[in-house]
Parts: C-alpha cells; sequence; structure tokens
C-alpha cells in the first residue's frame, strides 16, 4: 500500500536484493478506499483530505490487474504462483512440498491449513459451504459453529486458514477478468483519527468508522479444483499480530518459534545442542526422526551429524566453512 511500498523498496535496495536479481522482482500497491461513519459519510483526516484505507488483502486482485502484474508473469514464463498474507515468521516461500502436490492434484488454487487449537482461535475455516470451498472468516462464523465436533472429539470446522495460498496464474486471470466484480466487501470497524469541526486533530479512543475490505481467500469459490493441505503448526505458522508485551503472536513468540524450529532441526541432523552452561538442551517438543529432511533444513546432516554445539550457535558461511574443514 501507500504505506508500505517505499520502505519495503528501500529495504530491498539496502540489502542487495537478497541475491537476487532487481529486474526479477516486481513491487505494486493495491489501492486505497475512503474509510466512512456509520451512516456511510466520508471521514476528513486533515483538512481537504480524506481518510483513506487500503482496500484488504483481497484488494490484490485489483491490484495486479492495474499494474498488468499477470501479463508480466505470462510473459516471463511464470504459471503458479504461491501467496501469503500474514506476518509468519516460519513461513517456506515457494514451499515445493505445497506447490508440487497442489500441481499433481490437477488444483488451480490451494490452501495451506493448520489444525485449529481451540473454538475461539481468530483463525477462519477451510470448510465447504453448500459444495462450494471457501474460507469462513473468524469473524463471520456462529460461535456454536465452531465448538462442534466429530465422532472422534475432533473440531468439525478444524482447518484454520493461515493466509498462505496457492494459485495457477490462469486461474488468476480469469479471476480478473470474470469474477473481481463478485468479491465480497467485509466491514471492518476501526478507530479512524479524523478532524472535527474545530479544526482539531482527533485521535478517537473507540471505533468511530468502517473500513471496507476484501478477503484475499474470497476467490476460492470460483476455482474449479481447490485442495487443502494440512501442516505442523510448529513447522511452519508463528504470526505476528501483537507488539512485545502481548502474550501471543508476538516477536517474541516469533523469535522463539524460529529458534525452536531451529533447534529441531539441527537435533534431527545429528546434533547434541548444550546451553550456555554446557547443559544438554531438552529435547524439542516434536521430533522429526524418521521423516524426511525438512525443506530449508537440507545439508545439515553433513555439517552437524555427531557434533556438539554450545548455544547459541550461528550457522553462517564463515562457520560452515569450518565445520566443512574438519
Ligand atoms: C482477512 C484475512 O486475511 N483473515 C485472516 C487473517 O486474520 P487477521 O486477524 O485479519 O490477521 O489471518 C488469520 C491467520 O492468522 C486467518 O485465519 C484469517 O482468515
Amino acid at each position: 500500500s501507500e504505506f508500505t511500498l517505499a520502505p519495503t523498496e528501500k529495504f530491498f535496495e539496502e540489502n542487495n536484493y537478497f541475491g537476487l536479481q532487481p529486474s526479477n522482482i516486481v513491487m505494486f500497491e493495491q489501492r486505497m478506499i475512503p474509510a466512512v461513519t456509520f451512516d456511510g459519510k466520508v471521514i476528513l483526516q486533515g483538512k481537504g483530505k480524506i481518510a483513506m484505507a487500503p482496500d484488504g488483502n483481497g484488494g490484490l486482485y485489483q491490484a495486479l490487474l492495474d499494474n498488468k502484474v499477470l501479463q508480466d508473469m505470462k510473459k516471463r514464463g511464470v504459471e503458479y504462483l504461491h501467496v501469503y498474507c500474514v506476518d509468519n515468521i516460519l513461513v517456506k516461500m515457494a514451499d515445493p512440498m505445497f506447490i508440487g502436490f497442489c500441481v499433481s492434484k490437477g488444483a488451480d488454487c490451494g490452501a495451506k491449513v493448520v489444525e485449529k487449537a481451540y473454538p475461539a482461535e481468530p483463525v477462519g475455516v477451510v470448510c465447504r459451504v453448500r459444495g462450494v470451498s471457501q474460507v469462513v472468516e473468524y469473524s463471520e462464523i456462529k460461535p456454536e459453529m465452531t465448538e462442534l465436533r466429530g465422532p472422534g472429539e475432533e473440531f468439525v470446522y478444524s482447518a484454520g486458514n493461515i493466509c498462505n495460498h496457492f494459485f495457477t496464474r490462469t486461474f488468476l486471470q480469469d479471476v480478473t477478468e470474470k469474477f473481481m466484480g463478485q468479491l465480497k466487501q467485509h466491514v471492518a470497524i476501526k478507530k479512524v483519527p479524523f478532524v472535527d469541526t474545530w479544526g482539531n486533530q482527533v485521535k478517537p479512543t473507540k471505533p468511530n468508522g468502517i473500513k471496507m475490505e476484501k478477503f484475499v481467500f474470497d476467490v476460492f469459490r470460483f476455482s474449479r479444483n481447490f485442495v487443502a493441505f494440512e501442516v505442523v503448526r510448529e513447522d511452519e505458522f508463528s504470526p505476528l499480530k501483537n507488539a512485545d508485551g502481548a502474550t501471543k503472536d508476538s516477536p517474541i513468540t516469533a523469535r522463539n518459534s524460529l529458534l525452536a524450529q531451529h533447534c529441531r532441526w539441527a537435533t534431527s541432523a545429528g546434533a547434541t545442542l548444550l546451553d550456555e552452561h554446557d547443559n544438554p538442551l531438552p529435547p524439542s517438543a516434536r521430533s522429526d526422526e524418521n521423516t524426511v529432511q525438512p525443506a530449508g533444513s537440507e545439508g545439515l546432516e553433513q555439517l552437524l551429524k555427531g557434533r556438539t554445539l554450545t548455544t547459541p550457535f550461528i550457522l553462517d558461511k564463515k562457520r560452515a566453512k569450518e565445520l566443512h574443514a574438519q
């Protein structure tokens, strides 16, 4: 959006595009739409300036069209897309397992899901409504539906949406050409700063306005072959939604999720980890033993098997070279 494009560009430049070719990176902006009061009037954010807000993560499709991104992808021979839209430190971009699964199933649209942890967990559920695959958002599902359980006491609606999606380019082409007008508008009730009639800037303490948002997953219902792919939460989902100090989904919890994952990878590659007092670290909550080497941890075994490592242990290029040489 207009808030994030310039800082994102700057961050990529400063970090040398993370080793990618700048010509292979395309950045573009979603639209902004006015925020309105509960009776539908525009809100003045400042003198002569209407309060605007990004049009939701489902604004992606209009933005792809506005910026001719799908045409560009066609030229470059891009046929499959992996999209994610919540901050998630464990996200596996272009995950070969997920993409391979969707392609092998002939899917035009797919979603990664994790098992819902508890009924009121604020995640949408991937399900079928009258035979149509879709996400029912947590703000729009009846609480009693979230409580429903099957014969084995498992949740009936257990497939938690983690905003991690697969699309074929041709499906998105169809969406932009035929279905965009059918995307629903969802109402988000928010605190919108405004100027009062005396020209004073006011920061409301309770919600005073409505932002209309489109949801990225609202295109699922137009797919011809939709698939869901369940993944293990500890390996793939640790969202960042709150500031430090919150008990969940904060920078600290995100950092700990990544550390725990790397400890599991090192242990399953055959390393023994010690804390700063040389005591062995307790075994991680989940063992990856006997599973395939998790994507992202390939090659670790050669470096770490049989080694005893004191944490914090940083495996950078220099360290990897040293380990190779030993
Ligand atoms: C509109 C939208 O994208 N909603 C998503 C999104 O919720 P937020 O609370 O808006 O961040 O992230 C959730 C996963 O953290 C997902 O379950 C939900 O469906």
